[in-house]
């Protein structure tokens, strides 16, 4: 999988919130959007998941040299971010089934297997609305994580996690993101410091 990037820019309204963007995102290599926050790093994430329109520029998607349309694209990535939401009325089985409908489980993650990774065997049937901040946030990670696609797209990937949560999340990484073409869309160094690129927001306000 290549995403390329030419002269991308995206406004809102008759506010350029990022112009003139170059770029190759390629598989196997792990990129950081970087940038302060409201600099546009959510809104670049939307236009490389395909689910914005840049209001200049060209994105193009190869999977094995051939090109996917951008409405297409979301079969073959994974996103975890802090507007997203889980389905609260559902238990933890029941939002792990519904996800694998529509994703398929990596090779050897069964419900148990995943439960276990979260470290919530005591909380199997209980609904999404009563987990804490931090259990949410482990769970739309280990989705992401865990389904076979070739993308892993993650925005602000630490939010409400402990220390212990964080050094979890990094475990998960290291078992999960190699060979996929990962992006995460951070300011802060300890949830991307194993990303070998970087991409600056701020370097492309005109
Ligand atoms: N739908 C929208 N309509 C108008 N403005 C928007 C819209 N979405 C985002 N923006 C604006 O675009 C700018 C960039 O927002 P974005 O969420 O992409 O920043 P960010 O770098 O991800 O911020 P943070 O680090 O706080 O999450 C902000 O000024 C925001 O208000």
């Amino acid at each position: 999988m290549k995403i390329t990037l030419q002269n991308i820019g995206r406004r809102f309204n008759r506010d350029w919130i990022f112009k003139g963007i170059d770029y190759e995102f390629e598989q196997g290599t792990a990129y950081a959007i970087l940038g302060p926050n409201g600099s546009g790093k959510s809104t670049l994430l939307s236009v490389l998941n395909g689910s914005l329109a840049p209001s200049a520029g060209e994105i193009n998607y190869l999977l094995e040299d051939r090109p996917i349309e951008s409405e297409l694209v979301f079969k073959h990535l994974s996103l975890a971010a802090p507007y997203l939401e889980l389905i609260e009325e559902f238990t933890l089985t029941e939002m792990i089934d519904f996800h694998f409908k529509f994703k398929k489980r990596k090779a050897g993650i069964d419900d148990d297997g995943l439960i276990g990774l979260l470290g919530m065997e005591q909380s199997k049937n209980k609904m999404i609305k009563y987990f804490s901040s931090g259990m949410k946030q482990r769970l739309k990670l280990a989705l992401a994580f865990c389904s076979d696609t070739l993308m892993l797209m993650l925005d602000e990937p630490t939010s409400n996690l402990d220390k212990q949560g964080v050094e979890w999340y990094l475990r998960l990484v290291q078992q999960f993101a190699a060979g996929r073409l990962t992006i995460i869309c951070s300011n802060q160094e300890h949830e991307y410091s194993f990303c070998t690129h970087g991409l600056d927001i701020s370097d492309y306000k005109k």
